[in-house]
C-alpha cells in the first residue's frame, strides 16, 4: 500500500523530450529539512498537482557526447602531423640526408646519392639539430578533432602572426600514429563503398616533405594506403562468394610540367612511349593492368614508382616531381546476392599531389624551379577548388566557383571537386617550428570547413580576413617572411651561443644590451635589404611598363599621322570633286538657263502705263510704292537692257529673286503700294526698262539673291517733261544711280559672291558703275548686235504680267540685266570666256533714247500701229510717225548695227 502511495505522490516519469528554459528563474532552493519536514507535514493528495521535478533533471548526468562535426558526405578531410623525430631537413643540397627507404624501388641515381649522404659527421650534426629542434613544435594536438597552431617566437613579437586553433577535421592524426590508422579512419570507409560499387577519391596534400608519398605509399616497414588497400582489396574478394565475381583492374600515371610551358600525362605502366594523350578532362591510351593478386598488383606499383619523376631538393632528398594518380578500378561480373544489385564499374583514385614548395626554402634553381612553379600553381588550383567546395557545401546558395579548368589534374577530378564523388582529403603537416608557414597555409586553405579560433588575447584577428584573403597574406609572408624566418632562426642560435659564452665568460662584456644590439641590427639590415629588393623589383616593372606604353604610344603615333595624310589626301580629293561638280553644274546651267520674267503687281494698281504717262493726274502728296520683284529664272528672256542685274553665270538653280522697290513721286492717284514681281521668262521679252537692281550669284549652289532696290520715282511733272524731252538729265540719272547704289548697299547676299567672282565679273561690275547713258547705249548695241535686226515691240504674257510699266514713264535709272537666254550664253560668260573687255561707245544721251524708241517702234510697219498688253492695257506710248521719220530711223538702225 505503501508502495501505491508512493507511486501516487511520485512524479510522473520523465518525457522523453524535456525543453528546459536556459536561463530558468533563479529561486532559493528549500532546505533538505524544511523539504522532508513540509513532506511529511502535508502530504499531497492524488488530487494535487505534483511539482516540476527541476531539481531532479537537473541533477540528471547526461553523459558527454563527443562534439563530431557534421561532416558532409562527399568530403572529408583529415589532419597528419608528421613526427618531429624524423625531421630530415637539409642544409644544403650537397649535404642531403639519407632517408628511411619507402617500400617501393626507387630511383637508383638517387639511391646512389642517399648512399654518399650516409656521412657519420653529418648525421651527427642533423641529429643535433632534431634533437635542438625537436622541443619547439608549431602545431599540437588539441583533441581528435582540432589542432593548435602557434607561430615561432620571432613571429610572434613582430606581431605578424597569431596562436590559431583549427578545428572540425573529421580525424588529426598525430604525429605518433601509425599507418593502419590512417587506413582505418580514413580509407576503410571508402573502401567499403569500393566494394560495393561505389567510386571514391582520397588525396594526399601538404608542403613538400611532410610526408604525402609516405601517407600514400609508405616504407616496407610501415607500408602506406595503396599496398593496405590492395592487401584488403584481395582480402575482400577471396572473402565473397563465388557468386559475385569482381575483376580489377590497375592503371598509374602521372602528370608533370613540360619545361613550365605545358601539362604532360604519362603513362607510368606504359611501356617507352608513355606520353597519354589529354583532351579536356579525358586522358586517352591510358593502360590498364587487370590484377589478379597482391604480388601483381605490388609489383606494379613498385614498376610505376621506379618511373615516377622525383628529384632530391632542400625538403626532400627523394622529392615527387608530379602528381601520381592511382586507379583501381573494379569491374562487377555478375549479379551480387549480397547486396541484390548489380553493380557497375567503381574506382577508387588515390592521389599523391607533388608538395607545395617555397623557392627560398628549397633552393630549387634552373629546371626544378621550374617543376617548382608548376607543382605551386597545380596545388594552387587544386587548393582553390577545394576551397570553394568547402565554401559551396557550407553554402549552398552561394554557387560553386569552378577553378577545375585551369589545371589537368583538377579537370581530371572534377566530378571529385564539385562534390559529385565522395572524397577524402589527408593534409599532411610538418611539425616544426619553422614549417609554421608553410602549416599554416595548408590549415587556412581548408579553414572554411572549420572553426578557428584565435588564442591571442591582445590583438585579435579578424577570421573572416583571415577566410578572404589566404592567397595575398600567404604570398605576403612568403615573399617577405621566408627569407627571414630563416634567417631568425639562425639569429636564434646564435644568440644562444652567444649567451652561454657570455655566461661562461662572466662578464667579459660589461654591458648586456651590448649582446642583444647585433641581432637588432642584422634585423634593421635584413628590413632595408628586403626593402631594397621591393623596391628595385618594383621599379623594375614600373620601368617594364612604361616601355610597353611607349611603344604602344609611337605605333598611335604613327596611325595619328597615316591617318591625317589619308584624311588630306580625301580632303583635297573632295575638294576636286566639289570644284568639278561645281564647273558642271555651270555648265548645266549655262546651257538651259534661260530666263523667265515674270512681273506681277500687287495691290490695286491698275494703272497701265499708258494711263500713268497719259493722264495728268495731279499727283500730289501721293506716295506710291511699286515694289517690283523680278524673279530671273532659267528661261528668263528678258531685255536686261535696261535691268541692272549681275549675271547668273554658272550658278546651280540660279534664281535671282530682284526685289526692286520704286517708289513714286507724288503722282496719280494711285495711293497703294504696288509691288510688281517680275519673273523674266523666255517668252517674256517685254521690255525690261524697269528699274532694277540685282546682283550677280556667280558660281554659289543654290545662289538664291535677293535684291530689294527702291526707286524713286520724280516727279510726274518731271516724267512728263521726260516724255517730252526723253533725254535724260545727268543730274537726274545721277540722283537715281545714287538711289539705286544705296539701296544695293543693303542687298542681303546669301552666299559669299566675291569670293568667287572671277575677274571679268569684276570687271563687269566695274563697268556697271560707268555712267547710265554710257552702260544703256552699250547694251543696246550689244543687244542690236545680237538680235540681229530683229527688234521686237515686247510682248508682255497676259497671266505673267498684270500690270507693266512703262520704263519711259520712269525714265529713271535703267538697271540691266544680262539676258542669258539671248545667245547660247550669258554676255558675261562670253565675255568671261574672251577674256575681253566689251566694246564701248560713248553716245549722247539723246542718242542712246533714240536708239530706245528705235527698239520701241515697229520698223517693219510704216505706221506703228499701238500695241497694248493682254489687258489690254497700253504698254507703249504710241505716236503717229511720219514717213521721213520712219525712214531716218531705219536708217539710223542701220547705222547703229554697223
Ligand atoms: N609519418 C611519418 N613517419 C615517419 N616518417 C615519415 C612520416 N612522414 C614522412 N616521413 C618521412 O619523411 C620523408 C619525406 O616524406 P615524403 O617523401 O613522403 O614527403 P612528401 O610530402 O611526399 O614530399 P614531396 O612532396 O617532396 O614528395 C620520407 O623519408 C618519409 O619516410
Amino acid at each position: 500500500m505503501e508502495e501505491e502511495k508512493q507511486k501516487s505522490i511520485s512524479p510522473p516519469p520523465c518525457p522523453s523530450t524535456v525543453t528546459v528554459r536556459r536561463n530558468p528563474p533563479r529561486r532559493a532552493r528549500a532546505t533538505p529539512y524544511t523539504t522532508t519536514a513540509t513532506k511529511q507535514q502535508q502530504p499531497l493528495s492524488s488530487h494535487d498537482v505534483p511539482t516540476f521535478p527541476i531539481d531532479e533533471i537537473l541533477s540528471i548526468q547526461i553523459p558527454q557526447s563527443e562534439t563530431k562535426p557534421t561532416v558532409p558526405e562527399s568530403l572529408k578531410i583529415f589532419l597528419r602531423i608528421k613526427p618531429l623525430k624524423t625531421f630530415t631537413k637539409v642544409i644544403t643540397t650537397t649535404t642531403a640526408k639519407s632517408r628511411p627507404r619507402n617500400v617501393w624501388p626507387q630511383n637508383p641515381s638517387k639511391k646512389h646519392i642517399a648512399k654518399e649522404n650516409r656521412n657519420p659527421e653529418i648525421a651527427k650534426k642533423v641529429k643535433k639539430k632534431e634533437e635542438e629542434t625537436a622541443a619547439v613544435a608549431c602545431i599540437a594536438l588539441n583533441d581528435s578533432y582540432s589542432v593548435t597552431l602557434t607561430p615561432p617566437q620571432a613571429l610572434q613579437e613582430l606581431k605578424r602572426s597569431k596562436t590559431e586553433v583549427y578545428e572540425g577535421f573529421s580525424h588529426v592524426f598525430p604525429a605518433d600514429c601509425s599507418q593502419n590508422d590512417v587506413y582505418d579512419k580514413m580509407v576503410q570507409p571508402l573502401l567499403e563503398d569500393f566494394m560495393k560499387g561505389k567510386s571514391g577519391m582520397l588525396a594526399a596534400l601538404g608542403p613538400s616533405g611532410s610526408g604525402k608519398t609516405h601517407t600514400v605509399f609508405g616504407t616496407l616497414k610501415n607500408p602506406g594506403i595503396v599496398p593496405i588497400t590492395l592487401r584488403q582489396i584481395f582480402k575482400k574478394r577471396d572473402a565473397i562468394s563465388d557468386d559475385f565475381v569482381r575483376s580489377f583492374n590497375l592503371s598509374i600515371f602521372e602528370i608533370c610540367s613540360e619545361r613550365g610551358k605545358g601539362e604532360k600525362a604519362y603513362d607510368l605502366l606504359g611501356g617507352e612511349s608513355s606520353e597519354l594523350s589529354v583532351q579536356q578532362s579525358t586522358i586517352r591510351g591510358l593502360k590498364e593492368v587487370p590484377i589478379q593478386s597482391l604480388e601483381e598488383a605490388e609489383s606494379l606499383i613498385g614498376q610505376a614508382m621506379l618511373k615516377r619523376a622525383t628529384a632530391t631538393t632542400n625538403s626532400n632528398s627523394q622529392s615527387s616531381r608530379s602528381q601520381c594518380i592511382i586507379n583501381i578500378r573494379a569491374s562487377c561480373n555478375r549479379f551480387s546476392n549480397e547486396t541484390k544489385m548489380q553493380s557497375s564499374d567503381a574506382m577508387l583514385t588515390i592521389v599523391d599531389l607533388a608538395g607545395a614548395e617555397r623557392e627560398k626554402r628549397t633552393g630549387n634553381q634552373g629546371e626544378r624551379l621550374v617543376e617548382s612553379n608548376f607543382i605551386n600553381n597545380t596545388s594552387m588550383v587544386f587548393g582553390q577548388c577545394l576551397r570553394s567546395l568547402l565554401e559551396y557545401q557550407k553554402n549552398r546558395k552561394k554557387g560553386l566557383q569552378k577553378h577545375h579548368q585551369n589545371s589537368l589534374l583538377t579537370r581530371y577530378l572534377r566530378d571529385y571537386l564539385e562534390g559529385k564523388k565522395r572524397m577524402a582529403l589527408i593534409l599532411t603537416v610538418k611539425a616544426g617550428e619553422e614549417d609554421y608557414l608553410d602549416t599554416s597555409y595548408l590549415l587556412r586553405q581548408a579553414s572554411p570547413y572549420m572553426k578557428i579560433k584565435f588564442d591571442n588575447t591582445e590583438e585579435p584577428c579578424n577570421k573572416r580576413q583571415l577566410k578572404t584573403f589566404p592567397r595575398a597574406e600567404k604570398n605576403k609572408k612568403i615573399k617577405l617572411s621566408a627569407p627571414k624566418n630563416s634567417q631568425i632562426e639562425d639569429i636564434f642560435h646564435e644568440e644562444r651561443n652567444q649567451i652561454a659564452q657570455e655566461v661562461h665568460l662572466q662578464g667579459k662584456k660589461a654591458d648586456p644590451t651590448d649582446r642583444s644590439s647585433p641581432s637588432l641590427e642584422h634585423v634593421a639590415q635584413d628590413k632595408n635589404k628586403r626593402e631594397h629588393i621591393i623596391m628595385r623589383n618594383f621599379s623594375k616593372v614600373l620601368w617594364n611598363v612604361l616601355k610597353q606604353y611607349n611603344e604602344k604610344l609611337k605605333v598611335a603615333e604613327g596611325e595619328i599621322c597615316t591617318l591625317k595624310d589619308s584624311l588630306r589626301r580625301e580632303e583635297l580629293k573632295s575638294l576636286g570633286l566639289e570644284t568639278e561638280l561645281i564647273s558642271l553644274k555651270s555648265s548645266c546651267l549655262v546651257e538651259s538657263c534661260i530666263p523667265e520674267v515674270e512681273a506681277v503687281v500687287y495691290g490695286n494698281e491698275k494703272v497701265s502705263a499708258d494711263e500713268s504717262s497719259e493722264s495728268p493726274v495731279p499727283s500730289k502728296n501721293v506716295n506710291d510704292d511699286v515694289r517690283v520683284r523680278c524673279h530671273l529664272s532659267s528661261q528668263n528672256d528678258a531685255e536686261p537692257r535696261s535691268v541692272n542685274s549681275e549675271e547668273n553665270a554658272g550658278i546651280p538653280s540660279a534664281t535671282t529673286h530682284v526685289e526692286t522697290e520704286v517708289t513714286e513721286s507724288p503722282r496719280d492717284q494711285v495711293k497703294d503700294a504696288v509691288l510688281v514681281p517680275c519673273h523674266l521668262s523666255s517668252q517674256n521679252d517685254a521690255e525690261p526698262r524697269q528699274s532694277i537692281s540685282s546682283e550677280e550669284n556667280v558660281g554659289i549652289p543654290s545662289a538664291t539673291t535677293n535684291v530689294e532696290t527702291e526707286v524713286t520715282e520724280f516727279p510726274r511733272d518731271q516724267v512728263i517733261q521726260n516724255q517730252d524731252d526723253p533725254t535724260p538729265s545727268p543730274e537726274q540719272v545721277e540722283v537715281s544711280q545714287d538711289c539705286i547704289n544705296s539701296r544695293m548697299s543693303n542687298v542681303q547676299t546669301k552666299s559669299a559672291i566675291s569670293r568667287r567672282c572671277p575677274d571679268s565679273e569684276k570687271q563687269e561690275r566695274n563697268r556697271r558703275l560707268l555712267p547710265a547713258p554710257s552702260r544703256s547705249l552699250t547694251e543696246e548695241m550689244n543687244d542690236l548686235d545680237i538680235k540681229d535686226k530683229q527688234i521686237e515691240k515686247p510682248q508682255v504674257e497676259k497671266g505673267k504680267t498684270r500690270v507693266q510699266k512703262k520704263a519711259e514713264s520712269t525714265k529713271v535709272q535703267e538697271i540691266e540685266v544680262p539676258n542669258p537666254a539671248r545667245e547660247s550664253e550669258p554676255t558675261s560668260t562670253k565675255k568671261q570666256r574672251n577674256g575681253q573687255k566689251p566694246r564701248r561707245r560713248l553716245q549722247p544721251a539723246a542718242s542712246v533714247l533714240l536708239t530706245r524708241e528705235i527698239n520701241t517702234l515697229d520698223i517693219e510697219d510704216d505706221i506703228a500701229e499701238p500695241k497694248g498688253n493682254r489687258g489690254g492695257k497700253k504698254t507703249t506710248v504710241t505716236q503717229p510717225r511720219s514717213q521721213g521719220s520712219v525712214t531716218l530711223l531705219r536708217h539710223l538702225t542701220d547705222n547703229l548695227h554697223l
